[in-house]
């Protein structure tokens, strides 16, 4: 095969197929293939901004850094995504691997959260 380094053409017709006699295609070119993907981004992003929303609230209910990493949660939360994996069909390897970015990326922002907030009890800032 040879590189040519152009970037694809998004209105072109398919060049290669599956092999799989039983594969179904989605999208006629590439650009609707992309108007698929950045819908979704637009969800995806607006649902991560929520979960972000929660994982800030999460901070009330802590007393110190490890409370903040929850190590046990984030080992919870890692086999409940990758059975959501299963179940929907994800490639279980992306899953896996965006969570672990996207927790390692939520509890650096809720222990920067976490030294901006006071004692319930006694005020004192933390
Ligand atoms: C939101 C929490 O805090 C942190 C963030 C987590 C997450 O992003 O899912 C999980 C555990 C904690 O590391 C929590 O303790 O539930």
């Amino acid at each position: 095969m040879t590189q040519n380094n152009k970037e694809p053409d998004p209105h072109g017709g398919p060049l290669r197929r599956f092999n799989d006699p039983a594969y179904v295609p989605l999208c006629r070119n590439l650009a609707e293939v992309r108007e698929n993907i950045d819908a979704l981004d637009q969800k995806i992003v607006a649902l991560l901004a929520e979960r972000g929303r929660y994982v800030k609230d999460a901070a009330r209910f802590k007393r110190d850094a490890f409370q903040v990493s929850a190590p046990a949660r984030q080992q919870q939360v890692i086999d409940k995504v990758l059975a959501l994996a299963e179940r929907h069909g994800a490639y279980p390897e992306v899953v896996e691997a965006c969570y672990r970015a996207l927790i390692a990326g939520f509890i650096a922002r809720e222990q920067t959260d976490f030294t901006q907030m006071s004692d319930v009890e006694t005020g004192d800032p933390t």
